[in-house]
């Protein structure tokens, strides 16, 4: 399978704190990877590096072969790789469709002159933007709420939303942090559906993940972090039978249930 991201050695410190140390990890096109690890593993903070929030100590970061690392949110959101955060983002006042549009923004090429001024191409890629993002809230599951406000929506629904807005610009890897916190038994199981449905679109997914029975039915493989450092790499199971992992993470108890 061909790699899509190639991280090496990366390293992020806050003042004595090591929050990420040394973390090696492969991402292969088309695969559901889940990223698991206890409360302050670093997990976030890896995605933060990931998509150019945080600048690395050390390593690299290859995506499509091409080094990302050191640069800008903006340039590594056009090179394709998109994300949704752990706490819910949404611009609540506005509409869903509204919502959905803003994940375009710095992908259209025409200029804010001539937005303003209404020329022709600005035109034409608003109605293409807002063409896609329709189609995008069909996938998701949100056909028919584009003129509902944000705010309004289930917290699962306001979940959609996020994800729709990062997928409009047809991202080729997609961070989900925690997309079921706080999530029902029945919404997490549609929320994986939606998953498996986006890589069947073609988008390889990293998930962040604290519900360690999806993750086992959901991903293909599964790294866990903890205290900074990737302790195991491997498919579910291979996972939840890996003695660190056990001992760092989940607790015996827990992993036999899922096992
Ligand atoms: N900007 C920052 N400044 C200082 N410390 C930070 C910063 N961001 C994260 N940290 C620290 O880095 C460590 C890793 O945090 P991070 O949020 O990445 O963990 P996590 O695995 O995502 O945890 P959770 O599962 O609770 O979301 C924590 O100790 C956190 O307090």
């Amino acid at each position: 399978m061909v790699t899509l991201l190639k991280v090496q050695g990366i390293t992020k410190q806050f003042g004595g704190l090591l929050a990420v140390d040394g973390v090696n990890l492969e991402v292969r096109q088309g695969e559901i990877l889940g990223l698991i690890g206890p409360n302050g593993a670093g997990k976030t903070t890896f995605f933060n590096i990931l998509t150019g929030l945080y600048v690395p100590d050390e390593g690299s970061i290859e995506f499509e072969g091409r080094a990302i690392h050191g640069l800008k949110p903006f340039q590594i959101a056009n090179c394709g790789i998109s994300r949704t955060f752990q706490n819910i983002r949404l611009l609540k006042e506005e509409t869903v469709l509204e919502n959905v549009k803003v994940g375009m923004f710095g992908k259209t090429s025409s200029g804010l002159w001539s937005s303003i001024l209404g020329l022709k191409r600005a035109k034409e890629e608003e109605r293409l933007t807002e063409e896609e993002s329709l189609r995008i809230l069909e996938t998701v599951g949100l056909k028919g709420y584009e003129g509902s406000l944000a705010g309004s929506l289930s917290y699962g629904n306001q979940r959609r939303v996020e994800i729709a807005r990062a997928l409009v610009s047809k991202p080729k890897l997609l961070l989900l942090d925690e997309p079921t916190a706080g999530m029902n038994a029945e919404e997490v199981q549609e929320m994986s559906s939606l998953i498996r449905q986006i890589r069947k679109n073609g988008t390889t997914v990293i998930l962040i993940e604290h519900n360690v029975a999806m993750v086992v039915g959901l991903c293909d493989r599964v790294a866990v972090l903890d205290h900074g450092i990737k302790i195991a790499d491997g498919t579910p199971q291979e996972i939840v039978e890996n003695p660190d992992v056990i001992e760092a993470y989940i607790g015996k108890e827990e992993m036999t249930e899922v096992v």
